[in-house]
C-alpha cells in the first residue's frame, strides 16, 4: 500500500521538476510568491466591494472592457477600481457566483507554498476546493434560480444558474437535490477524514457494539483462563474428570488428549490474531501515518534498516540448547487415583460432599479442581489446606478457593516427579516463535503446559523475588535468553547490574553486540554501586532526551517512534535517531538499596514510573523481600512481580500482596502476578553452560564498534560554570553556540553527537555557552534553555565577544 502511494507522487514531482527549472531561483520563487499573495488580497477588495457597489458599477461592466478601461470619465465605486470591478464581474457573475472566493483561497495557499510554506495539504487542497467550488455554484444556483433573476448577481455565478436550469430539465429538482447531497457527501468524506469515521459510525453503530461485546466476552474468557492458569472445565481436553464411580477411565489417555489441547489452543490463538489484525485496519491513524508518508517522505529513499550495519548476524539457534525435559518421569495413574482419593476422604472426614472433581496435570504441580455440594461453605474448605497436606504429606499445596470466575476450588498438589521444562520445548514453542510482540519473552509453561509468554513492553518492568536456591537466577537466564533468541543487536541493548559479579557476568562478552554502558566505562557488566547510580542518573538523562525526540516528532510512544524514523519521516541531521529498547537488570537490588539507599531508590522509581513509553524497561532481583528493601515507592512502581519460593508468608506478602509464594515448591516453581491476575507457571530451566554457548555464539560474529554509549551524567557540581575564562574559548565554541541556537536546545549530547567530540569537552563548551549567556543554567537532566531566540542577535553577541 505503501509502495503505490509512493510511486504517482515521485514521478508528478520529477515532472513538475523538468517543467520549471526556474522555480529554483529563490529569489524568483520569493517575488512571484508574494506576487501571488498581492493579487489575491487584491481580489480579496474587489470581490467584497463587489458585493456592496456591484449593483451601482452595474451599467458600466456592461460596456466592453476596452471602453470601460480607456474612457477615463468612466469611474466605478468598487474599491478596487474599474479592473477589480470588472474581475468581480467576469469571475463572480459570469463564473462562479459567491464559490469564487475559494479562488482567493487558492491564490493564498499557492502563494505561501511558493515562498516554501505549507500551510494545508497542497495538491489535496487544491482538488477539493476545485471541486468545492463547482459543487457550490450549482447548489447556490439552484437554491436562488429564483431572487437571481431579479438581482444584479447571481449567487451561483451564470456558469451555476445555466447549469442547474439544465440539470433541474433533465433530472427533476429532486434529482439535482438528490446528486448535490451524493456530490457533497462524497467531497466530505473524501477531504475529511473525521468526517467519515463519523459517517461509518451513524451507520456502523449496531454491530459495533456487538463486536464489542464479543470481543468484550472473548477477552473475559481469557483472562479467566489466564486467572485461573486453567482452560475451561467444559471444553479443555486437557483436563480429566474423575467420577465418583468411573475414576480410572476418566484420568487416562492424557497424550491424545494433550495434542488435542494443543490444536484448539492454536485454533483459537489464530482466531484472535484475525481478528486483531481486522481491528488494525479500520483504525484511523493508520490512514493518517500513510499519508505523512506521502508527503514528507524524501524522493528516492527506502526504509531505514537498523540492522543494516550488522546485516549478516545470526540468531542464536534451539541446538545451542539442551533437551532437559527428556528424562521427565510422567505423573502416574496410581498417583493421581491415590491424590484423588485422599482429598476426597479428608474432605468427607469433615463432611464436605463434593459432586465433582478433575484433575489438570501441570509440569511440576497437578491442579485438582473440585465442586463442592450446594451449601458448603468455601472458607471451611481453604481452612483445611494443612489437613489436606497432611493427608497427602506433601509439601506446597496451596489451596484457591475459589477458582475467581470458575466456580470450583483449586487444590494445588505438587507431582513427585516434577518435570524439568527445558528453554528449548518453550523458544521452540509455536506461540513463541509466531509472537509478534515487541519485546517477547517465553518464561515456562502453566499448569495446562501452555506456554506462559508476555511482552516486556505491556508489563512493562518487573520485580523479581525469591529465597535463594530457588531458581531467579535461571529466571533471569531464561528472560534474558528469550530477548536474545528473538531482538537483533540494533533493537536492543543491556544494561546488567550484577554487585554479586557473578550471575551476570557471563554476558560481559556481548558489549558490542548487546550491552549499553557509560562512555569511559571499562567493565561492561556494572558491578561497582558507585557506577549504578552514575548509570541510573544516566539512563535517566537518555530518558528525558527520548521524550524530547518523541515530543518534537509528535510520537507516543518509541514504537511509533521509531517507525516514523524507518519510514524516514524523521530527519538525523535535527538529532532524530533510531531508538533501540533498553533493559536494565539489577540481579541483587537488596544489596544496592541497602547501600546507597535513596539515591538509587528515586532514580529507579522515576525510570519506572516515566520510561515506560520510550522503551526503557527494568528487571530487578533480590533474595530478600523485606518491606525496607521493596519499599512502597518501588512497588508502586513495579505493578508486574514474579515471586519463586519464599521463606515466609510475610515476605510472600511484600512482593505479591497475598500469601502463596511461601507455599511453592522450588525450583523454577513460580508465581507471576501483573495486577489483579495471578498466574503459576513452571520457569523453563536453561543451565550456565548453555547461556555461554548461546553468548560465544554471538560474540563470535561481527558486532558494532563499541558498546552502545549512554549520556554521561554530569553532577550538578560539577557542572558549574565557576571558572570558565571566555578568551579561552573551544575552537568549536561558535560553531556550537550556532547549533544551539538554530535547534534552541541546549543539550550537550547534541554537541557531543554533532562535532563526534567527547562529553567531557562538549560539558566545556556548554559551560563557555553559559558563560557567555547563550544558555541558561543546568537544569540536571535537562536540556538547558536557550537565551538567544535568532541567529541575528547570537551573530551580534559573537562579534562582540572577538
Ligand atoms: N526452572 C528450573 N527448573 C529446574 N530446576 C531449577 C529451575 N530453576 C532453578 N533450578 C534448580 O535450582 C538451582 C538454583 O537455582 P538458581 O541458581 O537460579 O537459584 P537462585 O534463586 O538464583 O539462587 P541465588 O539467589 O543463591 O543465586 C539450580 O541450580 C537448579 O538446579
Amino acid at each position: 500500500m505503501v509502495l503505490k502511494a509512493k510511486k504517482p507522487g515521485k514521478t508528478s514531482r520529477k515532472k513538475r521538476k523538468k517543467s520549471i527549472p526556474f522555480f529554483k531561483n529563490e529569489k524568483f520563487r520569493f517575488i512571484a510568491g508574494i506576487l501571488v499573495l498581492l493579487i489575491s488580497a487584491y481580489l480579496l477588495v474587489a470581490f467584497v466591494s463587489f458585493i456592496f457597489y456591484g449593483g451601482a458599477d452595474q451599467s458600466k461592466l456592461d460596456l466592453p472592457w476596452k471602453d470601460l478601461v480607456l474612457e477615463s470619465d468612466i469611474k466605478v465605486q468598487n474599491k478596487a477600481g474599474k479592473t477589480g470591478a470588472w474581475l468581480s464581474e467576469v469571475i463572480i457573475n459570469r463564473g462562479f457566483g459567491f464559490s469564487s472566493f475559494l479562488f482567493i483561497y487558492l491564490l493564498l495557499v499557492t502563494g505561501f507554498k511558493i515562498l516554501g510554506r505549507n500551510l494545508v495539504k497542497y495538491r489535496r487542497s487544491l482538488v477539493f476546493s476545485t471541486l468545492l467550488i463547482v459543487w457550490l455554484s450549482l447548489t447556490l444556483g439552484l437554491a436562488f434560480s429564483k431572487t437571481d433573476a431579479g438581482s444584479f448577481m447571481y449567487a451561483g455565478g451564470r456558469y451555476g444558474f445555466i447549469l442547474s436550469n439544465w440539470l433541474s430539465a433533465l433530472i427533476g429538482k429532486t434529482g439535482v437535490i438528490l446528486f448535490l447531497f451524493i456530490s457533497g457527501l462524497s467531497l466530505l468524506i473524501f477531504r475529511f477524514d473525521s468526517a467519515y469515521s463519523l459517517i461509518k459510525r451513524l451507520f456502523r453503530k449496531k454491530p459495533e457494539k456487538e463486536e464489542a461485546e464479543v470481543e468484550a466476552s472473548t477477552s473475559a474468557e481469557n483472562s479467566d483462563q489466564k486467572t485461573n492458569g486453567v482452560d475451561n472445565i467444559e471444553d479443555d481436553s486437557i483436563s480429566k474428570v474423575i467420577d465418583e464411580d468411573d475414576v480410572v477411565k476418566a484420568i487416562f489417555e492424557p497424550d491424545a488428549e494433550v495434542k488435542e489441547a494443543d490444536d484448539v489452543q492454536r485454533k483459537s490463538s489464530g482466531d484472535s490474531k484475525n481478528k486483531d489484525e481486522e481491528d488494525l485496519e479500520l483504525t484511523i491513524q493508520q490512514k493518517k501515518e500513510e499519508e505523512a508518508l506521502e508527503n514528507y517522505r524524501p524522493e528516492k529513499m527506502e526504509d531505514y534498516d537498523p540492522t543494516l550495519e550488522l546485516s549478516k548476524f545470526k540468531f542464536p539457534t534451539l541446538e545451542l540448547l539442551e533437551d532437559h525435559a527428556a528424562g521427565n518421569a510422567e505423573v502416574s495413574n496410581e498417583e493421581l487415583l491415590a491424590n484423588k482419593n485422599k482429598i476426597v476422604e479428608t474432605l468427607r472426614h469433615y463432611k464436605i460432599e463434593i459432586t465433582k472433581i478433575r484433575a489438570t496435570i501441570g509440569p511440576t504441580i497437578t491442579l485438582y479442581e473440585i465442586v463442592p455440594a450446594p451449601g458448603i461453605r468455601i472458607a471451611k474448605i481453604k481452612n483445611l489446606e494443612d489437613d489436606i497436606a497432611l493427608s497427602l504429606a506433601a509439601l506446597g499445596i496451596r489451596i484457591i478457593a475459589p477458582i475467581p470466575g470458575r466456580g470450583t476450588i483449586g487444590i494445588e498438589v505438587p507431582n513427585q516427579h516434577p518435570e524439568i521444562v527445558s528453554m528449548r520445548s518453550i523458544l521452540s514453542s509455536r506461540k513463541f516463535q509466531e509472537s509478534n510482540a515487541e519485546l517477547p519473552i517465553a518464561l515456562g509453561k502453566t499448569i495446562s503446559n501452555e506456554t506462559y509468554m508476555f511482552d516486556l513492553t505491556k508489563m512493562p518492568h518487573i520485580l523479581v523475588a525469591g529465597a535463594t536456591g530457588q531458581g531467579k537466577s535461571v529466571g533471569i537466564n531464561v528472560v534474558i535468553t528469550s530477548l536474545l533468541y528473538k531482538k537483533h543487536p540494533s533493537q536492543l541493548k543491556f544494561v546488567f547490574v550484577d554487585p554479586k559479579k557473578v550471575e551476570l557476568n557471563l554476558y560481559s562478552v556481548l558489549e558490542k553486540h548487546y550491552l549499553a554502558k557509560l562512555p569511559n566505562e571499562e567493565e561492561p557488566v556494572i558491578t561497582d554501586i558507585q557506577k549504578v547510580k552514575h548509570t541510573l542518573n544516566s539512563i535517566n538523562v537518555e530518558m528525558d532526551q527520548r521524550y524530547d525526540l518523541l515530543k518534537k516528532a509528535h510520537a507516543r510512544n518509541i514504537k511509533e517512534y521509531n517507525k516514523k524514523f524507518v519510514s524516514r519521516n524523521l530527519n538525523p541531521e535535527k538529532g532524530h535517531r533510531f531508538l533501540p529498547y533498553i533493559v536494565m537488570v539489577i540481579d541483587e537490588f537488596a544489596d544496592l538499596i541497602m547501600t546507597a539507599g535513596k539515591e538509587i531508590e528515586l532514580p529507579i522509581a522515576r525510570i519506572a514510573q516515566l520510561a515506560r513509553a520510550v522503551g526503557i524497561h527494568m528487571i530487578i532481583a533480590t533474595q530478600r523481600p523485606s518491606t525496607n528493601i521493596i519499599t512502597g515507592v518501588i512497588k508502586a512502581n513495579f505493578p508486574a512481580r514474579i515471586a519463586f519460593k519464599v521463606a515466609s508468608m510475610i515476605d510472600s506478602r511484600t512482593i505479591l500482596d497475598t500469601p502463596g509464594a511461601n507455599q511453592l515448591i522450588g525450583k523454577g516453581d513460580m508465581l507471576i502476578a501483573s495486577g489483579s491476575e495471578m498466574t503459576r507457571v513452571q520457569c523453563a530451566f536453561v543451565d550456565t553452560p548453555e547461556v555461554e554457548k548461546i553468548c560465544s555464539f554471538i560474540s563470535e560474529q561481527q558486532g558494532f564498534s563499541t558498546a552502545f554509549m549512554l549520556p554521561e551524567y554530569v553532577e550538578e557540581e560539577e557542572a558549574g560554570p565557576g571558572e570558565v575564562d571566555l578568551n579561552n574559548r573551544d575552537e568549536l565554541f561558535e560553531d556550537a553556540a550556532r547549533i544551539v541556537v538554530i535547534n534552541q536546545m541546549g543539550s550537550t549530547s547534541m554537541i557531543q553527537r554533532k562535532f563526534s567530540i567527547g562529553y567531557n569537552r562538549a560539558g566545556r563548551i556548554m559551560d563557555q555557552l553559559e558563560a557567555a549567556g547563550v544558555v541558561g543554567g543546568s537544569e540536571g537532566s535537562k536540556a538547558r534553555q536557550v537565551l538567544i531566540q535568532d541567529e541575528y542577535t547570537l551573530e551580534q553577541l559573537l562579534n562582540s565577544l572577538n
